[in-house]
């Protein structure tokens, strides 16, 4: 049988969601109308869900697999669990009220927060003993205290332009750091799941490092592979210049211009950089 996984259909994570399973090599929808997709060939089958109902269905153990975001999926109380972070869709989740008015989370006490994601709210307030009214809304929560609906709001933060827009700012503490995330039900493996695991981990890998390469006299390669050391170990091939090697090696991609000025530095020549675009480590 094969491995069921829920992608969102709409939304801010749809995009990332089906680009990061296309370059884990599989197939994908064409037309955004599309319901379901079956990859026979990878043994696998998509259906494109609202990402609000995605744990739910990982949860009642209808689907095997789902790409969520994090909020979302503490919000649905569901059964599932997160397995991994998939470095995208990225968000805060956090209160925010009219510039200047509120600076601490004992304001809340009896004021009316409106948010989509009643179940993260509700939580926290529990958590921290705060007694308030919770307004739920599907969304554009940030008009409601103009309309005089809500006095506080409860919503995702990303660049913070909506708040500002809206004449509000964030207060008190961040309630959720969110991304999107793979989840299954809690407790079992479904059959499959290794090899999807992997390759989805295969493509963070893939993303987050760059492949190096590099020319250096033999003497100073101990210093220029303590710089390098790649994850096994880097490749140490001779060249033809009698003296001198070629080095290549894994290196994470944040600093990596830094890394190429010290290796630079350190007299390494010809130095180049290339993306990787699959890997199983
Ligand atoms: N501006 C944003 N930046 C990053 N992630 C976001 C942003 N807005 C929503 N998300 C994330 O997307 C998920 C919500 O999915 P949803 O489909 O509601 O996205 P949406 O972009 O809000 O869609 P809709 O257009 O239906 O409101 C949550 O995990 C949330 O953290
Ligand atoms: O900090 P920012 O970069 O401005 O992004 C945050 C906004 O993005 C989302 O809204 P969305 O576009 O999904 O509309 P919605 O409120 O109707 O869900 C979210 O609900 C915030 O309103
Ligand atoms: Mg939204």
């Amino acid at each position: 049988m094969s491995l069921r996984i829920a992608v969102p259909n709409k939304g801010s994570l749809s995009q990332s969601a089906t680009d990061i399973l296309r370059e884990a090599g599989y197939r994908q929808r064409e037309d955004s109308k599309q319901l379901t997709l079956i990859d026979t060939d990878n043994g696998v089958e998509f259906f494109y869900l609202r990402p609000r109902d995605i744990a739910l269905y990982v949860g009642e153990g209808t689907l095997d697999v789902g790409i969520t975001g994090r909020d979302l999926l503490r919000d649905s109380g569901a059964k599932a669990d997160e397995v991994t972070g998939l470095g995208f869709g990225r968000s805060r989740f956090r209160f925010a009220g009219p510039l200047g008015v509120f600076s601490d989370l004992s304001q809340l006490a009896g004021a009316r927060i409106a948010t989509s994601y009643v179940g993260v709210v509700r939580s926290f307030l529990e958590e921290h003993g705060i007694e308030a009214t919770v307004v739920r809304l599907d969304g554009a929560v940030e008009t409601s205290i103009k309309l005089g609906v809500a006095d506080v709001i409860a919503d995702v933060v990303e660049t913070g332009s909506t708040l500002r827009q809206a004449g509000l700012e964030v207060f008190g503490e961040t309630i959720l750091e969110s991304e999107a995330v793979l989840v299954t039900r809690g407790g079992s493996v479904p059959s499959g799941f290794e090899v999807f695991k992997r390759r989805i981990e295969g493509v963070l890998v893939a993303r987050s490092y760059v492949m190096m390469d590099y020319d250096i006299e033999e003497a100073r390669v101990s210093a220029a592979v303590a710089l390098t050391p790649g994850i096994e170990g880097p490749t140490i091939a001779p060249l033809h210049r009698e003296g001198w090697v070629a080095v290549r090696a894994m290196v994470p991609r944040d600093g990596s211009q830094r890394l190429m000025d010290e290796l630079y530095d350190i007299g390494a020549r010809g130095i180049l950089l290339t993306d990787i675009h699959a890997c199983r480590l």
